[in-house]
């Protein structure tokens, strides 16, 4: 079994960052999002709204235009038009092989994740871009179930859900990025790096769509940090474990002991933040 330690909330207040007086949206980071797919367009709508929960100078939303236009009925907030990005989340909502579609509505925005790949920024690599971590010029932090992480590493199904902490190293080390194993319990590390585990999610978070939250929530946490100075593979981690405990301390409050949707977690998401600030 590999090493593993609970991140701690007070860990986890220290790495959100508050704006300052002095601070403008485009200081605060701006986060890329392609997302979303004309099959699965909802997970669009998720990962943005988590996004702007979370807090970030702004969302930059350039999936596919069926997406695009539920998007902006949710959250008018968000800027469709392309431009720099600090950080970029891809892949959620997007069926694997994602990056090579060349044909069809979701063919643009397929160029445009091969773009973000390319780019050199820090990734959050989703659902159908798992499949294009090797392409990723930028540091990367995957965010797989234990079904993705399989197909990902050839590992077997009841391996990785025994040791979820082993098999969460060894693809960091087969793959070079840092990685995130969702579960009730969510792994994360990178390669090489300390084992990082968060452990507040409830159950009632097994329920679709509440990955493409987190990925919204950790893409606003990654460009927040960017926008203050370059983020690497072991910063990533942190982030990762950080975005895993607001998710979760986020589905508590919207759960209170019952069920929730997802969008109730994305609105749980300020007031969560809130404590913990309060906390630190
Ligand atoms: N609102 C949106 O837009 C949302 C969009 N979403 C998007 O959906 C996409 C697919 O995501 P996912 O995670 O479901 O896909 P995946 O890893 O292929 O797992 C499917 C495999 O699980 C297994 N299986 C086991 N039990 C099963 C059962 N009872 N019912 C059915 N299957 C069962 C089954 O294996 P089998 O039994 O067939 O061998 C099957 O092969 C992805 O792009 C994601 O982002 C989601 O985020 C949701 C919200
Ligand atoms: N039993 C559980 N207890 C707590 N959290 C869970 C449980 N099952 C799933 N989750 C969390 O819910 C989210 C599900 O993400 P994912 O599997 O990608 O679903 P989807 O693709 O439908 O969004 C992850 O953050 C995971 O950690």
């Amino acid at each position: 079994m590999s090493e593993a330690r609970t991140i701690t909330t007070a860990e986890v207040a220290a790495l959100l960052r508050v704006p300052g007086p002095h601070d403008d949206k485009y200081s605060r980071g701006v986060v890329g999002m392609i997302t979303g797919s004309t099959r699965y367009p909802g997970a669009a709508v998720l990962g943005v709204e988590a996004a702007l929960r979370t807090g970030v100078g702004m969302v930059r939303y350039l999936g596919p235009a069926r997406a695009a236009d539920l998007v902006l009925q949710r959250r008018p907030e968000a800027v469709t038009a392309e431009g720099r990005v600090q950080a970029w989340v891809l892949g959620s909502g997007m069926d694997a092989g994602a990056a090579s579609v060349e044909e069809g509505p979701d063919a643009e925005s397929a160029g445009r994740m091969r773009a973000a790949l390319a780019s050199g920024h820090p990734l959050v690599i989703d659902a159908g871009a798992l499949d294009a971590v090797g392409s990723a010029r930028g540091p990367a932090i995957i965010t797989p179930h234990a079904r993705e992480l399989c197909r990902l590493t050839g590992s077997d199904l009841d391996a990785v859900l025994a040791d979820p902490a082993s098999a969460a190293r060894a693809a960091a080390d087969q793959l070079g990025v840092t990685v995130l194993l969702k579960g009730h319990a969510t792994h994360v590390v990178a390669p090489g790096g300390p084992m990082l585990v968060a452990r507040s999610a409830t159950p009632w978070l097994a329920t679709a769509g509440a990955g493409d939250a987190l990925a919204g929530i950790l893409g606003a946490l990654v460009a927040t940090h960017e926008a203050a100075g370059p983020v690497d593979l072991a910063h990533l981690a942190r982030l990762g474990a950080a975005a895993a405990v607001v998710h979760g301390l986020a589905a508590q409050r919207a759960s209170a002991g019952g069920p929730l949707t997802v969008l109730d977690v994305c609105a749980a998401v300020p007031a969560t933040i809130a404590a913990l600030l309060r906390s630190r």
